[in-house]
């Protein structure tokens, strides 16, 4: 690498000088999130050596069978999280109920919210995974413990979202409403060092990620929808390319960097789709918009959505702006494929 290197820590200290938006120790609780992120890529990365795949035996609050790591990267993050007087309370897509800070540690201005370990159905294949973040201001008054409605708040009042993915190298993306920033972790010493700055998404993409097993289930506008982009993209008079990974955090960085969209409808086996507001819809929805995206719940912008539930589902409709514009028209049936 030439030049100066920037540093996670860095560039959140020098763009906080430039656009505060942030009220209390931000830094010191991004580097807490950042050096869990480092010991959960440490531990996906030797899961295979270390007996930590596989199941617990448990299952979620959202009826899913927890992974070994799915539990390990959830208690790294509260551990890393808990102590320091940044948060007054969390949730997890891990946890039944909000997460609070115990007695003997001090509140502070924050709330954090995350999914610890996206798209972690893969992780015994050595696919991709990652975890997902947003970080917001308490709304409850300071010096209390946090409450579930430091939790609910819309996507619009994120200070931060961000996600890290344990991929062929281990990434963190974030933005603060300032841009989209990517660092790249130096394994050799263990610094995020920034290596994607300021992220666009292309404008229209050439992908679209939707598992089609479902397709009978869904819609018939969705169903339309993806008959027509198989056949002719409007743009390039060819077909878009189908990627699904099968893991979120996946299978949005790629499109985030090249181009396309993202969807899970409602279908007739989930009627609220699949993905979850809190933890993987608002804080993807609030980094696509910095990139220059989209995302949609089919009916409104994700950001605006209020949430009532910790656990709430969403349908997600994700990616660059001319593709969502394109969707938005078949949903809205405008549009048919004859
Ligand atoms: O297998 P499906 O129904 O296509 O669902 C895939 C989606 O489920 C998820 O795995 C859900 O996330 P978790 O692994 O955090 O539960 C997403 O990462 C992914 O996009
Ligand atoms: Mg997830
Ligand atoms: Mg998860």
């Amino acid at each position: 690498m030439s030049g100066k290197i920037i540093t996670l820590t860095r560039h959140i200290i020098e763009e906080q000088r430039k656009y505060p938006t942030a009220t209390g120790k931000f830094t010191d609780l991004m580097n807490d999130i950042a050096f869990a992120s480092k010991l959960i890529s440490y531990h996906v990365n030797k899961a295979g050596l270390m007996d930590i795949l596989g199941e617990t035996g448990s299952v979620n609050v959202q009826g899913e069978v927890v992974k070994k790591l799915d539990q390990f990267a959830n208690e790294t993050l509260i551990k890393a999280l808990d102590h320091n007087g940044h948060t007054c309370v969390m949730a997890s897509e891990e946890s039944d109920d909000i997460i609070p800070i115990p007695d003997e540690y001090p509140l502070g201005k924050y709330v954090v919210v995350f999914d610890p370990l996206d798209g972690s159905s893969n992780i015994d294949a050595n696919v991709s995974v990652g975890t997902i973040f947003s970080v917001y201001h308490r709304v409850t008054p300071e010096g209390r413990p946090g409450s579930v409605k430091d939790c609910l708040q819309q996507g619009l009042k994120q200070i931060c979202a961000g996600y890290v993915i344990y991929g062929s190298s281990t990434m963190l993306v974030y933005t603060t409403g300032n841009g989209v920033y990517g660092f790249t972790l130096d394994p050799s010493y263990g610094e995020f060092v920034l290596s994607h700055p300021n992220i666009k998404t292309p404008k229209k993409g050439k992908i679209y990620s939707i598992n089609e097993s479902y397709f009978e289930f869904w819609d018939e506008p969705v169903k339309q929808y993806v008959r027509y982009i198989k056949q002719v993209d409007g743009d390039t008079n060819r077909p878009m390319n189908s990627r699904y990974i099968g893991s979120l955090v996946s299978d949005f960085h790629r499109n985030l960097l090249y181009g396309g969209i993202f969807l899970y409808p409602p279908s007739k086996k989930a009627p609220k789709g699949k993905l979850r507001l809190l933890y993987e819809a608002n804080p993807l929805a609030f980094i696509v918009e910095q990139a220059g995206g989209r995302a949609i719940d089919g009916k409104q912008r994700i950001l605006e959505v209020v949430p009532k539930e910790l656990h709430q589902r969403t349908p997600l409709y994700i990616g660059s702006a001319d593709d969502i514009a394109l969707l938005e028209k078949f949903l809205s049936s405008e549009k048919k494929v004859d």
